[in-house]
C-alpha cells in the first residue's frame, strides 16, 4: 500500500568534509499485498534508502596517499590492532626503509626500529586528563549514534501504522518520538564538537613538544650521523611525520574510538532486532575479511612503492632547485627537467598501478556491500514476510547495519592511518631516543690562565664512520706549539681538513689520542672546546640569513655592540659593513648570497675572533678569493694569528712558507716536516710541491681566468 512521500535529514555523525545527509524517504508501502508479498514496496523504498545512504558513505580509499587499503575495514578492524600489537615491525620496517635513501655507501644500515611506546607517553602524559574527557565525550557520541536506528525505526513503525489505518493523528503520535531525535541530533552534535575541539588542543601541544624535541635532539647528533643523512629527510621529520603521526593519533580517538563502541553497540541492537539477520552478517563478515586482508596487504605494499617514487622525484627536484647557481652555470635546466620528468613518469605508472589496485577493490566492494544489503533485505523481507520482523525492525536494522558499515568503513581508513602513523612516529621518535656518541656538553674545562693552546695529535688513526674500511690517518702525529703557526700541506684528499675536524672534536679518533694542554679531548667540554677555544675558518664560510650583527655574534651570544664592532675591524669588516645603508642591521641573505666571496669570509673571521679563541683553525681560508680580496682577509688573517696556536691548512704553499713549521702529509700520516728552507733543503715531497706549483704558476697567470696572483712569491705573508 503506497503512501506517504516525506523527508528526513538525518546525521548519524561527524564526516569529515561531508555535507549533513539529507536523506530522503521515498515513498514506500509498509503494509502487506493482498498476494501474500508483504511489504515489496517497503523493500524498494528501503533498497533506493540503502543506495541514499551509501551514497554519503565512505566508500573506497578515497585517495592512495590516504588509504591503502579500504579492504582492510574488515581485516583491519578485526585483526590490526592485534596484528599491530604483536608485530609492529611487519608494517613499520618496510615503510621505515622506504623513508631512508637507499644506501649509498655513506649511509649506515637501518636500524631496524619499532615504535618507541616510552617517547610517546612521555608526550601524551601533560594531557591525559584532556584526553579522557575527549574519549568520554566520543564514547557518549558514539552511544547516542546507536540510539538513533532504533528511534527511527519505531517512527517508522508509526508511519507504517498510518499507511494502514488513518486513524489518530500522526504528528500527536510521533511527536514524542521526534523529539526525542531532535535531542539526540543535538546531544550527540555537541559531544562532536567538544571531543573534537579538546582533541585539537591535544593534538597540536603533542605536536609542537615533539617538533622541538626532535629539532634538539638533531641539533645535538654526532657530525657522522648527519654525513650520513640528507638534509630533506631530517627536515621531513620535523615536519610531515610529525603531522602524520598527530593525524593518526586524532583519528584514531576521534574515529576509531568512535567507530568501534558504534560497531558493538549497534552489533548488539541488530542481535535485540534479528538474531537471524546478525548472524548472517556475521557470516558474511569473516570470508570478506579474508579477502579484504589480502587485498590490502598488496595494496598497502603498491601505496609504499608509489611514496618511495614520490620521494625520489622530491629529491631531484629538491637537488636541482637548492644548486641552482650550478645548474644554471652549467646550463643544465634541460636535463634536470629530464631527470625529474623521468622521475614524475615512474611515480605515475606506479600511482596508476595503485589507482587501478583501488579501482578493483572499490568494484568488488560495492558488489560485496550490495549483496549483503540484498541479502539482508531479502531474508529481512521473508521475516517481515512470516511476521517474525516488524516492518519498522527491518528498517531499524537496516540503519544500524548501515552505521556498522559506516563504522568499519572509518575503520579501515583508520587502519591504513594508523600504520602510517607509527610509521611516522617510529621515525620521529627513533633520532629523538637517538644518542651521540660525542656529547655536546660535559667534562672539564681548562681555566683561561692555564690555557696555553698546546695541541697535540698522539699516534692518531681515524676512519670516517660511513666509510670504516678506509683509513684517513694512519698513526698521524703531531704537535702544535702553542702560539705557533703550523702548516699543513699535501695533496688534495690526503687528510688534512680531516686533522681539523679531529681538532673540533667533530670526531673522534678510531685510536691514538688528541690532546690540549696535554689533556685528552675526550675528557673535556665539547662546548666549552668549541665555544671558547677553538676558532675555526673555512674555505666557504656559511652565514645565515639574518643580519650582519647577528652573525658576528653567533661566535658569542652575549657579546656587546662594542665586541662586534672591534671583531668586525680585526677582521677588516667594518669598513664594508659600515657602508651599507643600513650597516650592522644589513640582511644578508640566505647563506649570505647578498656579500661577496671576500665580505662573506671577513664576516667568518670576525664572527671566530669574537670568541678570542686560543686555538685558530685557517682551512684554505683564502683560497676562494681573488687577488685583492685575498690581501684584505689575509692581512685580517695575520692579524688574528698573532699569539694564537693556528693550524693552516693550505693547498698554495706560497701562503705557508713563513708558518713556524710546515708539515707535509702523506698517506695519512705526517710525511715531513720543518721550515719552509728546511724542507726545501732536505729535497723531499714539499720540495716537489714547490717545484709542481711554480711550473703550474705561468700556466695560471697565462689563463685569461685565472684571478690568482701571477707570481706566487709575491704573497710573503707574516704567518
Ligand atoms: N665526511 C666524510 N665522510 C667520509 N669520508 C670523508 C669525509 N670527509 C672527507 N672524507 C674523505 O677523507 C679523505 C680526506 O679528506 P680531507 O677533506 O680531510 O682531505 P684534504 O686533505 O683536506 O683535501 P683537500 O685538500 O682537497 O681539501 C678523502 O678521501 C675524503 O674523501
Amino acid at each position: 500500500m503506497l503512501v506517504h512521500l516525506f523527508r528526513v535529514g538525518i546525521r548519524n555523525g561527524p564526516f569529515p568534509g561531508r555535507p549533513l545527509l539529507p536523506l530522503r524517504f521515498q515513498t514506500f508501502s509498509t503494509g502487506r499485498c493482498s498476494d501474500g508479498c508483504h511489504g515489496s514496496s517497503l523493500l524498494r523504498a528501503l533498497a533506493r534508502l540503502r543506495f541514499q545512504l551509501r551514497a554519503y558513505l565512505p566508500r573506497a580509499p578515497p585517495a592512495p596517499s590516504r588509504s591503502p587499503s579500504a579492504w582492510c575495514w574488515v581485516g583491519g578492524a578485526l585483526l590490526g590492532p592485534v596484528l599491530l600489537s604483536k608485530h609492529p615491525r611487519l608494517c613499520l620496517v618496510a615503510l621505515c626503509e622506504a623513508e631512508e635513501a637507499p644506501p649509498a655507501r655513506c649511509t649506515p644500515r637501518v636500524v631496524e626500529s619499532s615504535f618507541n611506546w616510552t617517547l610517546f607517553w612521555h608526550f601524551l602524559r601533560p594531557h591525559l586528563l584532556v584526553l579522557g574527557a575527549a574519549i568520554v565525550l566520543a564514547l557518549g557520541a558514539a552511544l547516542v549514534n546507536v540510539q538513533i536506528p532504533l528511534l527511527l525505526g519505531q517512527l517508522v513503525e508509526i508511519v507504517a501504522k498510518y499507511t494502514r489505518e488513518h486513524v489518530g493523528s500522526f504528528v500527536t503520535e510521533s511527536r514524542s518520538l521526534g523529539t526525542r531525535l531532535l535531542v539526540l541530533y543535538g546531544i550527540q552534535g555537541l559531544l562532536t564538537f567538544g571531543y573534537l575541539v579538546l582533541l585539537s588542543h591535544i593534538g597540536e601541544r603533542m605536536a609542537v613538544d615533539m617538533r622541538r624535541a626532535l629539532f634538539s635532539s638533531l641539533l645535538r647528533q654526532d657530525i657522522a650521523f648527519f654525513d650520513a643523512k640528507k638534509t630533506g629527510q631530517l627536515v621531513s621529520r620535523l615536519t610531515t611525520d610529525v603531522q602524520e603521526f598527530k593525524s593518526s593519533f586524532k583519528l584514531v580517538i576521534s574515529q576509531g574510538l568512535r567507530s568501534c563502541t558504534q560497531v558493538a553497540g549497534c552489533l548488539v541492537s541488530l542481535s535485540m532486532l534479528s538474531p537471524r539477520l546478525t548472524l548472517l552478517l556475521m557470516v558474511a563478515t569473516p570470508a570478506l575479511m579474508g579477502v579484504g586482508t589480502l587485498m590490502g596487504s598488496g595494496l598497502r605494499k603498491l601505496s609504499r612503492q608509489c611514496q618511495e617514487q614520490i620521494a625520489r622525484a622530491t629529491g631531484v627536484a629538491d637537488e636541482a632547485l637548492g644548486n641552482v647557481r650550478t645548474v644554471r652555470a652549467f646550463a643544465m635546466e634541460q636535463r634536470e627537467e629530464e631527470r625529474y620528468g623521468a622521475e614524475l613518469d615512474a611515480c605515475r605508472c606506479k600511482a596508476e598501478e595503485l589507482g587501478r589496485g583501488i579501482a578493483l577493490f572499490q568494484g568488488l566492494s560495492n558488489i560485496a556491500f550490495n549483496c549483503m544489503v540484498l541479502g539482508t533485505l531479502f531474508i529481512g523481507g521473508s521475516l517481515v514476510a512470516g511476521q517474525q520482523l516488524t516492518g519498522g525492525d527491518l528498517m531499524s536494522f537496516l540503519v544500524a547495519s548501515q552505521t556498522v558499515q559506516r563504522s568499519m568503513a572509518n575503520i579501515s581508513i583508520l587502519f591504513g592511518q594508523v600504520v602510517r602513523g607509527l610509521s611516522a612516529g617510529t621515525r620521529v621518535f627513533e633520532y629523538m631516543a637517538l644518542h651521540p656518541c660525542i656529547p655536546l656538553s660535559g667534562g672539564c674545562c681548562i681555566p683561561r690562565e692555564q690555557l696555553r693552546g698546546s695541541v697535540t695529535f698522539q699516534n692518531v688513526c681515524f676512519s670516517y664512520p660511513c666509510r670504516p674500511g678506509f683509513e684517513v690517518l694512519r698513526d698521524f702525529t703531531l704537535t702544535l706549539p702553542p702560539g705557533k703557526i703550523v702548516a699543513l700541506v699535501g695533496q688534495s684528499g690526503g687528510g688534512k681538513t680531516t686533522v681539523a675536524s679531529l681538532l673540533e672534536r667533530f670526531y673522534d679518533p678510531t685510536a691514538g689520542t688528541v690532546m690540549l694542554d696535554g689533556r685528552d679531548l675526550r675528557t673535556l667540554d665539547p662546548s666549552w672546546l668549541r665555544g671558547q677555544v677553538v676558532g675555526f675558518i673555512s674555505q666557504e664560510p656559511v652565514l645565515f640569513g639574518t643580519s650582519i650583527m647577528e652573525n658576528i655574534r653567533f661566535g658569542k651570544l652575549d657579546a656587546s655592540d662594542e665586541e662586534v664592532y672591534a671583531a668586525a675591524r680585526e677582521a677588516n669588516a667594518h669598513e664594508f659593513i659600515s657602508s651599507f645603508p643600513e650597516g650592522y642591521h644589513t640582511i644578508v641573505g640566505e647563506r649570505g648570497t647578498t656579500l661577496s666571496g671576500g665580505q662573506k669570509q671577513r664576516l667568518a673571521i670576525a664572527r671566530a675572533l669574537i670568541k678570542q679563541p686560543t686555538v685558530l683553525i685557517l682551512d684554505e681560508a683564502t683560497s676562494a678569493l681573488d687577488a685583492e680580496s685575498e690581501r684584505v682577509v689575509q692581512e685580517a688573517l695575520d692579524r688574528a694569528s698573532t699569539g694564537r696556536t693556528v693550524l693552516v691548512i693550505a693547498h698554495r704553499l706560497s701562503t705557508v712558507r713563513a708558518a713556524h713549521r710546515i708539515v707535509v702529509m702523506a698517506k695519512g700520516r705526517v710525511w715531513e716536516a720543518g721550515t719552509h728552507e728546511e724542507l726545501l733543503k732536505k729535497g723531499g715531497l714539499y720540495a716537489e710541491l714547490i717545484r709542481r706549483q711554480a711550473l703550474d704558476a705561468p700556466l695560471a697567470s697565462a689563463s685569461p681566468l685565472g684571478g690568482k696572483p701571477k707570481d706566487p712569491r709575491s704573497h710573503q705573508h707574516k704567518f
